[in-house]
Formats: structure tokens, sequence, C-alpha cells
């Protein structure tokens, strides 16, 4: 069920066909990947290397990520507080449909802010929320900038910048940690292993 937001006299419809049928149908359980770091710490880079590797073992799974849906469902946000808040929360719903449907779904959006990701991770059932944060020190994210944005945002050129002039906030208890091992970057395929190892120890990857 989900809770009401400003209409009147609507009512669930149930489904007959349900998400065990789906996910015995496919051969795995929907969830959501939810990666989070700042700008240029690699999620994107990780979501597609994930994305590829369930792919080679035959598992679907689906991309949301967050400056693609900006060119779309979210094209009218910006990156106020309360859009971002906005952002977070409409990604967080598409992405339980994604995983009502059996997909693994990958979202991966900067989510600067706590209170938006533990949102969507309550709007999961059975925990099936894992949290990715990707621990890229600002220096690197910077040193990195493929999109010159913090060169712009360091010029006073973009207001609100994440990590610059605006907060992010890192995970408190999050299911994965991804960060440089003795001052060097794992590539992007280990990184993506270590969540398909992750995925594969939860039973997400099992017949169901
Ligand atoms: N002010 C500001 N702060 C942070 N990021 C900015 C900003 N303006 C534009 N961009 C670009 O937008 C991408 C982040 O979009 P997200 O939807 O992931 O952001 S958020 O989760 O709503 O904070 C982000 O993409 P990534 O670099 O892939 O993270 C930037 O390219
Ligand atoms: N594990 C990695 N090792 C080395 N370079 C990486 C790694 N992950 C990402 N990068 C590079 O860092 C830059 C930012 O990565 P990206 O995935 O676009 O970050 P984000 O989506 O968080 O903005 C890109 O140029 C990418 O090639």
């Amino acid at each position: 069920m989900s809770s009401l937001g400003n209409s009147n006299n609507i009512f669930w419809q149930e489904c007959p066909v349900g998400k065990l049928e789906r996910q015995k149908l496919i051969n795995q359980k929907g969830c959501v990947v939810w990666i989070t770091g700042l700008s240029g710490s690699g999620k994107s880079t990780l979501a597609f290397s994930l994305n590829r590797q369930l792919y080679s073992r035959g598992k679907l799974s689906y991309v949301l990520d967050g400056d693609n849906l900006r060119h779309g469902l979210n094209k009218d946000l910006g990156f106020s507080a309360e859009d971002r808040t906005e952002n977070i929360r409409r990604v967080g719903e598409v992405a339980k449909l994604f995983a009502d449907a059996g997909m693994i779904c990958i979202a991966s959006l900067i989510s600067p802010y706590r209170k938006d990701r533990d949102a969507c991770r309550a709007m999961l059932p059975d925990s099936n929320f894992i949290e990715v944060f990707m621990n890229t020190p600002l220096s690197l994210c910077e040193s990195r900038d493929p999109k010159g944005l913090y060169k712009l945002a360091r010029a006073g050129k973009i207001k609100g910048f994440t990590g610059i002039d605006d907060p992010y906030e890192p995970p408190l208890q999050c299911e994965i940690e991804l960060q440089q091992i003795d001052g060097v970057c794992p590539t992007p395929t280990a990184m993506g292993g270590q969540v398909v190892s992750y995925l594969e120890e939860k039973g997400y990857l099992e017949d169901q």
C-alpha cells in the first residue's frame, strides 16, 4: 500500500501477478543498489561496470543515473535543497518500481542529504536497499573534474556545488563503502566485482 498524497477517492489495485512470480520467471531477486558520493567520485563508472558484470552473468539490471534522469523525468529540477530532495524522492519511487518488477535497479546520484537517502531506504520492503558509498576524497574528485564543474564552482560560476559550497553528508551506516587502498583507487571492474560478491552472498542472484 502507498500513503496518499494530495488526491482523494483513490484505491490501491492489487495486481494478480506478484513480485515472487516475476522473480521466479527471471531467476533473481529485485533490489535497489543506491550509489552515493561526490561528483567525480566514480558513481556512473561503478554503475556501468556493475550493470555489465550482471549482464554477463545473465542477470537483469537497469541504471538510473542522476545526470541522465535530469534530461527527462527530472528536467524541471535544479540544485536547491528542495529540488535535490524531490529529485531523490522521485528516483526512489522509480527504483522501488524496478525492484518490484524483479530487477536489480542501480541508482547513481550524488544524493547528498542523509535524510533523503534514508527515506528511499524506508520505501523498500525487507531491507532490499543496498547503499554503496563512494568514499573518494574531494581532492581526487576535483583533480579528475571530467566535466570542468569543480573549476567553475571554485571560480564562483556555479553556486551551491556539492562539496564546495553545498554539503555532502556521508552515510553513517551503509552496506558497502568503496575507497582507495594505500592511495590507489581500485579499478572499476574490481569495484563492480565487490558489489556483485555482496549481491551473491545475500542471495539476490540465486534462482528464486
Ligand atoms: N550544483 C551542483 N552540484 C552538484 N552537481 C551538479 C551541480 N550542478 C550540476 N551538477 C551536475 O549534476 C549531476 C548531479 O545530479 P544528481 O541528480 O546526481 O544530483 S543530486 O543527487 O540531486 O544532488 C552531477 O553529475 P555527477 O558528476 O555525475 O555526480 C553534475 O554533473
Ligand atoms: N575506479 C576508478 N579508477 C580510476 N578512474 C576512475 C574510477 N572511477 C571513475 N574514474 C574516473 O573518474 C571520473 C569521474 O567518474 P564518474 O563515474 O563520471 O563519476 P561520477 O558519476 O561520480 O561523477 C571519470 O573520468 C572516470 O573515468
